[in-house]
């Protein structure tokens, strides 16, 4: 797959480089930095998110090199001096990722995938990350709503004349695959990761015709699956008894396994529909349905009792349509110090969710051993361990009068290594295991989570040492803002 799987290295912005180069000519490149990706708000008013884009991470890390005609570009088009495009020719990622695996549970605030290295490699990945980790998971998480609207119906993604160009159509088409879907119209895609393809025929071929019984007749004759798209002139008039007449005059020949329906009232047309092959003894034919579906008018027409067996779902999840960026971010929480000391940083705000919690971290994912509910997330130091403790204290960051202490859990981490200084250290499970993976980890969650509408908030805590921390840190640098203002040295 030449297109998206080229070299992306200089797949960054260009203050990623900049950056590096200052820290190269201090002599600081080598110091050791971790970053963290999270996102501060559930995409969709959610309850959960499906981690996505893992694969595509790994890929992208293992062909970071800069080649000839990268540094002749940066020589021409950057402001880089000679002795730092030779360190960057010679450059190689050499650090180490934790990351969330594909399809599991992510959820607000909680790194969801963690960068350690010297200080350029950090920087220089962070673009690509952020690009591919932000939509990936945005299009699996609306998958995922879409799967729970439609229960068990097969579902199907049909969106890549609609995505934004090429590769998010393709990436696009796996995250949805591991998020629900069943199938994707993309043959590309199903020929590169082994999605099952689908596809029936567009209203051209109707069109062409200029008759609905001489285009089903001329497919059938050339087909033998055959779904009938029906809507091109007249559903009930002349779409659906044609189709009925080609299927009974092809009987054995071929397998009438449907008829598509993709305008009008779908409800209503349904309910007619069904009983039109009904009544002509096609009971097993499904009715197929698409037009600008989502998760909304899923539920809305299974709440009218619409007679749709199979759904064809385009725009509105390839595009992300009602939220179409998910705002993960990537933030230095540690970075080594003149002494060689690791040192935990933060970026503050005013705004207290845009403030980040410092250190090096892990999330655990905490259930109770009885059932393998979930009791929420907890994110500790990356060198604390709560499956060594005999019971864990949970409580709000925010309002810690909002607390719990549980006797018996499981912990499991949610963060598991992928590159060990630079060496890729992590078995990528088919994509098939990837779905089955995340259908099981969501059956774990209450289903007060994972309703469509104002679910409930999952709590992700953090360890009593992470958030003193984060405390104490937030009163230092004010105090030393503070002072330095006082003596005249920090002028705004
Ligand atoms: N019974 C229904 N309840 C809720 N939503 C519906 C129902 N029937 C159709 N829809 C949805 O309403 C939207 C508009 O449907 P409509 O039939 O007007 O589509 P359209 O694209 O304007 O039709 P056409 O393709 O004929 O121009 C689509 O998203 C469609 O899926
Ligand atoms: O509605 P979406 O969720 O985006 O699903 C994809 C749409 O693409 C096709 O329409 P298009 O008008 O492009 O072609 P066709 O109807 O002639 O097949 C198809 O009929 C769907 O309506
Ligand atoms: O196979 C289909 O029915 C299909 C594929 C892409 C877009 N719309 C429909």
């Amino acid at each position: 797959m030449a297109e998206i799987f080229d070299n992306l290295t200089l797949h960054t912005d260009a203050y990623e480089i900049n950056m590096m180069q200052t820290y190269f000519q201090q002599g600081k490149q080598n110091r050791r930095s971790v970053f963290e990706v999270y996102f501060r708000k559930m995409p969709f008013g959610n309850g959960f998110g499906i981690f996505a884009g893992l694969e595509h991470v790994i890929n992208y890390i293992k062909d970071i090199n800069f080649t000839d005609e990268d540094i002749a570009f940066l020589r021409k088009d950057g402001d880089y001096s000679e002795s730092f495009l030779k360190y960057l020719s010679n450059f190689k990622f050499q650090g180490t990722i934790r990351s969330a695996v594909e399809g599991d549970l992510v959820f607000n605030n909680e790194p969801i995938l963690q960068v350690e290295g010297n200080v350029c490699e950090c920087q220089l990945v962070e673009t690509a990350i952020l690009n591919i980790v932000n939509y990936q998971t945005l299009i699996a998480t609306k998958a995922a709503r879409i799967r729970l609207a439609c229960d068990k119906d097969p579902l199907l993604e049909f969106g890549s004349r609609r995505a934004q160009e090429t590769s998010a159509s393709l990436w696009g088409a796996r995250a949805a695959y591991i998020g629900g879907f069943d199938a994707t119209s993309n043959v590309l895609a199903g020929k590169e990761f082994g999605i099952p393809i689908s596809g029936t025929h567009a209203h051209s071929l109707v069109e062409f015709f200029q008759d609905d019984y001489l285009a089903f007749k001329a497919y059938a004759e050339s087909h033998h699956e055959c779904v009938f798209l029906v809507d091109t002139f007249d559903t009930i008039k002349s779409g659906v008894p044609n189709a009925i007449r080609v299927a009974k005059e092809m009987g054995d020949k071929i397998n009438f396994a449907g008829v598509r329906i993709d305008s009008g009232d779908m409800a209503y047309l349904s309910k007619r529909v069904r009983e039109m092959l009904d009544d002509a003894g096609f009971p097993n034919a499904k009715i197929y349905a698409s037009n600008d579906l989502d998760e909304q008018t899923i539920t809305s027409l299974k709440m009218q009792d619409a007679k749709i067996d199979v759904w064809g779902i385009g725009t509105k999840l390839i595009t992300c349509f009602d939220q179409p960026a998910l705002g993960a971010v990537y933030k230095m929480v540690s970075a080594e110090n003149d002494e060689g000391k690791m040192i935990d940083t933060i970026k503050l705000s005013n705004n207290a969710e845009k403030v980040s919690t410092p250190g090096k971290k892990q999330v655990w994912r905490i259930t109770e051993k009885k059932d393998g509910k979930s009791e929420g997330d907890y994110i500790s130091f990356s060198d604390e361990d709560p499956r060594k403790q005999q019971s864990i204290y949970m409580f709000h960051p925010q309002f810690t009068y909002i607390n719990k202490t549980l006797n018996d859990f499981d912990a499991k981490p949610l963060l598991k290594t992928i590159f060990e200084d630079g060496e890729l250290v992590y078995n990528q499970p088919s994509l098939k295991s990837i779905k089955e993976f995340s259908n099981k980890v969501l059956s774990s969650l209450w289903p007060e989570y994972k309703r469509e509408l104002n679910p409930q908030e999952y709590p992700v805590d953090l360890s009593l040492k992470c958030w003193q921390n984060k405390m104490e840190i937030i009163k230092d640098v004010h105090e030393t803002i503070k002072n330095k203002i006082e003596k005249g040295k920090g002028e705004l």
